[in-house]
């Protein structure tokens, strides 16, 4: 039988909310999906809304479950989910940091238990999805795989060491590729350019300059290279980030606070 059915997003905020668009985007039947979340005003239509436990139990319908609440609420939470998450129930969790040794002892009855990190851009079907999984056979390995590729590009990460890095560059990585945009209109408008056209050449010039290398036969390292024209204007401001490492040094930095958040939220669960 094919997996995730019915699936039951408890916590469906901004992550939650985002990836429920893009499966229904992607043309997912709104019957297989419920939402536990006490404080959301609506749910999509043809998809339930359990405003708590007892309701979602009652209907008892769904073969698996999303966690889509704060990495900081799953001990208080998880005590009063064990009737939503035993025998037959697939456990997915989006909490950042949380390793699946944790989800196990806090779910111990469930089937399996996947880590999922997706990003924002779930919601228009164009998320990276990194999956680490524990008691997945191959055939619902194969079907989540499929359930979570409609929402972008789904890959099996091999070595949950590394969970928390991927989640610092392709979860986290749009609040930086945003804080970026900024940036470059701030940049711009110090250098007299006005905000309103400065905002709106950063977003489009990104937006142009990412599909390009999403779809190029070249690297973004030979895609910067054919920007800068020989003896032209780009080689100037490449020399700028290229000095010292400046960017490389920055971001990386930035990746390393990042991870090492996730390793301090998995402490603190404990
Ligand atoms: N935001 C992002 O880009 C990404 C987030 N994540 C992960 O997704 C998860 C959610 O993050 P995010 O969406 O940003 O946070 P949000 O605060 O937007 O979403 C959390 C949701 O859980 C709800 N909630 C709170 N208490 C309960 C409860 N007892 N039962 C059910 N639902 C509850 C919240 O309701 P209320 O607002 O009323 O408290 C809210 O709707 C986190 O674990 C995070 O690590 C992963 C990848 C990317
Ligand atoms: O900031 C966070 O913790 C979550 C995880 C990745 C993106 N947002």
């Amino acid at each position: 039988m094919a997996h995730i059915q019915q699936l039951l997003i408890i916590g469906c905020g901004n992550m939650g909310g985002a990836m429920l668009a893009g499966w229904l985007a992607a043309g997912i039947d709104p019957a297989r999906f419920a939402i536990l979340d006490p404080g959301l005003e609506r749910a999509p239509q043809g998809v339930v809304l359990y405003r708590d436990v007892a309701e979602a139990e009652a209907a008892g319908a769904h073969d698996a479950v999303l966690l889509g609440f704060k990495p900081q609420q799953l001990g208080k939470l998880a005590p009063g989910l064990r009737g939503l998450t035993g025998n037959g129930i697939e456990i997915y969790s989006l909490l950042a940091g949380l390793t699946i040794a944790q989800l196990k002892t806090a779910f111990p009855s469930a089937d399996a238990h996947i880590r999922v990190m997706p990003n924002l851009a779930a919601r228009i079907n164009k998320s990276p999805i990194i999956l680490f999984e524990d008691g997945l056979g191959t055939q619902a390995k194969s079907s989540a795989f499929a359930f979570f590729e409609h929402l972008g590009t789904a890959l099996w990460l091999d070595n949950e060491a590394k969970f928390d890095l991927v989640t610092a560059l392709a979860g986290s990585g749009p609040g930086f590729v945003y804080r970026f945009i900024d940036a470059l209109a701030e940049a711009a408008v110090n250098l007299g350019l006005e905000q309103v056209q400065a905002t709106s050449l950063a977003l489009s010039m990104v937006e142009g300059a990412s599909s390009l290398a999403a779809n190029a036969d070249a690297s973004p390292g030979i895609l910067a290279d054919r920007v800068a024209s020989p003896g032209g204007m780009t080689r100037e401001g490449l020399n700028v980030l290229d000095a010292d490492k400046a960017l490389v040094k920055l971001l990386t930095r930035t990746l390393k606070a990042t991870a090492d958040k996730g390793a301090q939220l998995s402490a603190e669960a404990d």
